[in-house]
């Protein structure tokens, strides 16, 4: 087995990639780690997760909400080709995708003691994924892990942003509500996290006019050692 490592320090390779809703990092992200043989790790489920169930509980308190989710048992996948996510034992794969939990989730992520439960929780998820891996989200390149061996800003025009959403999405959502779901939580969300600007260090990829497959292509070159 090929184990891949950071060549410089000779640790697990962790690629760190953040950037705005609909920029295309989950797709990327499990790319690059299918291709690589890494660890993927989603840290927006691990905040739908929590969203979903601060909804079917009704909580509203942030107090009550920082002690349901430092109390539930979060069980996520970090195999980029079978993804699943739990929570207290319900298997939420499907449902954290569904437009009501987009619309829900920043109003839990903004609330720093949830954040600083979820991160420890990804920093662990990270430190035992021995063989690499590429973790995504919006703040993995200047909170979570800033000590990555890669570390990309993946963004792209909000018209383009909400044009996927909405192909993917398949008229489950009108444009409305994706432009909602896209501009006003990509606000309310950069109010906790760093991502519409990249930090020192950060190699910035715009995808507007890149293909899928290209954004692949350009991460998995980063992990390579420079020749020259
Ligand atoms: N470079 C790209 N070009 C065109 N479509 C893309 C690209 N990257 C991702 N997509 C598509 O855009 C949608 C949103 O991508 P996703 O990876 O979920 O973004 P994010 O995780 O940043 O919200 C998906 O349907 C995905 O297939
Ligand atoms: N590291 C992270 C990851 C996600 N979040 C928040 C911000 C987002 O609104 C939600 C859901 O993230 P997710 O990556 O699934 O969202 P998109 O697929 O980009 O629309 O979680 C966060 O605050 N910090």
């Amino acid at each position: 087995m090929i184990t891949v490592s950071d060549v410089e320090t000779d640790r697990p390779l962790v690629v760190a990639i953040d950037g705005p809703s609909g920029s295309g990092k989950s797709s990327t992200a499990r790319g690059v780690a299918e291709r690589l043989g890494l660890a993927y790790l989603d840290t927006g489920a691990m905040y739908r997760a929590a969203a979903w169930l601060v909804a079917e509980q009704g909580v509203t308190d942030p107090a009550a909400i920082t002690e349901l989710i430092g109390a539930a048992e979060l069980d996520i996948s970090t195999d980029p080709k079978a993804f699943r996510i739990s929570i207290n034992g319900h298997d939420v794969t499907a449902a954290i995708r569904e437009p009501r939990i987009s619309q829900f989730v920043s109003t839990v992520a903004t609330i720093q003691p949830v954040r600083d439960i979820l991160i420890a929780r990804q920093r662990e998820l990270i430190a035992a994924a021995t063989g690499g891996v590429v973790a995504e989200g919006r703040d993995l390149t200047t909170v979570v892990a800033p000590d990555a061996t890669v570390r990309v800003l993946l963004v792209a025009d909000p018209q383009a942003r909400i044009a996927r959403r909405e192909a993917e999405l398949a008229g489950a959502a009108n444009t409305a509500e994706v432009t909602d779901q896209i501009v006003r939580r990509d606000r309310d969300d950069s109010t906790v996290a760093a991502f519409t600007e990249a930090a020192v260090g950060v190699t910035v990829i715009d995808s507007t006019h890149l293909g899928l497959a290209e954004v692949i292509d350009q991460i998995s070159r980063l992990t390579k050692p420079s020749t020259s």
